[in-house]
């Protein structure tokens, strides 16, 4: 087989990366875009020792999933990959990817159907735009797939439509002058108080005046804009200082029923309505009573210990960021929430002193970032020996490494419930209940 080669070809299978998956002469060839059971004229791109990579030339036939891309860019822009495929196909996609990797290293656990959205569209609530100077024009956009080239483009699908305005118009009343030494834009829109944050990132504080003054008065909701200086050269978007440009440093959101103060380097889940489906699947499997006590590690600004503090006897936070531990406190008192306290510390050293101090824990709610947990964190969490363990996973792959670890330590896994997050894409966010053997 040879780049450029073309070949007639028939979709076996499909990678949960969107991939097709075809067979050239026992040669495995990834397609993207390509669909199971579609045939296709293909032209070979790479070819490495064992596999391929081609490109779809003519469609010769399609499959009764494949739908037209709500998106202009959608090719280009590397944010979506599964906007070329009906949504209740997506979401049975998602789960048999999920099942066919999870029972491949785990036997017996039940993964149930992906819980989805009504409407899968327009529901972010975070963008951080890239920003680029070009030939003496500003690029600003998104990545395109594995690129640090910019798309740029008017109007996305999956974000709000209010950022979807606001970034519309900075980009035409953003000057040169503006956008120099500019790396990001970062937005929030809070879903259920409508209140906006914007976050210049840059290795230059430029004057943005003029461009807040024309924001404010066009968009009222605006109650945050802050400069964020980040002259690191790696791929971290937001660097340590920071000056408040107008309002805040903060926005307000809400969350089954709590009051949010939210700054903005504080994480905060990006699909604001199955957030709340997300977290109230967490707490049913948690089956809690008035009398646990209960962990929660990597615990945000609290959303989770705030909803679950109403059921249970007390709850302990344990999170990494200041900011967010800050705004968890913070938002006890303004909820008055008494039985939650939050702690600033690595959630792995947590789990070790809570181990050797032998405290009774009923209940622990983990929800690491997209590298897991620590095979440490899991051995220390297992000797606190609660009766049961809620992980929280947007990572499938570190979840099913995790979730093997904790079978070495005596718990097993009883289901795994996926919660559509990141519609439109292959992402997926899972809810596990694990409980001691
Ligand atoms: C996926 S988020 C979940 C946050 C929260 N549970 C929520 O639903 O909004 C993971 C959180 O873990 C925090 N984190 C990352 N590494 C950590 C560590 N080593 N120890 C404690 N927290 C950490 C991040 O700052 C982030 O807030």
């Amino acid at each position: 087989m040879k780049k450029n080669e073309e070949y007639v070809v028939t979709c076996i299978d499909e990678t949960n990366q969107a991939a097709g998956i075809v067979k050239i002469d026992d040669m495995v060839v990834f397609v993207p875009g390509l669909l199971k059971g579609e045939k296709a004229n293909i032209r070979i791109l790479k070819v490495q020792k064992s596999y391929a990579f081609g490109k779809i030339m003519q469609f010769l036939e399609t499959s009764q999933d494949r739908i037209e891309p709500a998106c202009k860019v959608f090719n280009k822009c590397g944010g979506c990959q599964y906007q070329h495929i009906d949504y209740k196909a997506q979401l049975k996609r998602k789960r048999d990817h999920l099942e066919n990797r999870v029972l491949k290293r785990l036997e017996d656990v039940e993964v149930r159907d992906v819980l989805g959205m009504e409407h899968p569209f327009y529901y972010r609530n975070k963008a951080q735009f890239p920003v680029q100077i070009k030939d003496g024009k500003i690029l600003m956009g998104f990545y395109r797939l594995h690129s640090n080239d910019i798309v740029c483009c008017d109007h996305c699908m999956i974000q709000s439509k209010k950022i979807n305005e606001l970034y519309k118009f900075i980009q035409e009343h953003i000057t040169l002058d503006m956008a120099q030494g500019l790396r990001h834009i970062l937005m929030r829109h809070a879903y259920k108080t409508n209140e906006c944050q914007i976050v210049f990132i840059g290795s230059k504080r430029n004057n943005f005046d003029d461009l807040i003054q024309k924001l404010i008065q066009k968009f009222p909701d605006v109650q945050s804009v802050v400069f964020n200086l980040n002259t690191r050269k790696d791929n971290v978007i937001l660097g340590k200082d920071y000056e408040v440009l107008y309002g805040r440093e903060f926005i307000y959101e809400s969350c089954l029923s709590n009051k949010v103060k939210l700054h903005f380097k504080s994480f905060y889940q990006v699909n604001p309505v199955q957030m709340e489906v997300l977290y109230e699947q967490a707490i049913k499997a948690a089956d809690l009573n008035k009398d646990m006590r209960c962990i929660e590690l990597y615990s945000g600004v609290g959303t989770i210990g705030m909803a679950v503090s109403k059921y249970v006897k007390e709850v302990i936070g344990v999170e990494i960021v200041q900011e967010a531990v800050k705004n968890a406190k913070e938002n006890c008192r303004i909820n008055q929430i008494e039985n939650c306290r939050y702690i600033c510390q690595d959630a792995t050293e947590f789990a070790r002193k809570c181990a050797q101090k032998e405290e009774q824990i009923d209940v622990v709610f983990v929800d690491p970032p997209r590298k897991g947990m620590t095979p440490q964190g899991i051995e220390d969490i297992s000797t606190i020996q609660p009766g049961k363990i809620v992980y929280i996973s947007c990572n499938p792959e570190t979840l099913i490494r995790d979730l093997i670890l904790f079978k070495e330590q005596g718990y097993s896994c009883k289901f795994i419930q996926p919660v559509d997050m990141f519609c439109q894409t292959t992402g997926l966010e899972c809810v596990v209940l694990i409980e001691r053997v």
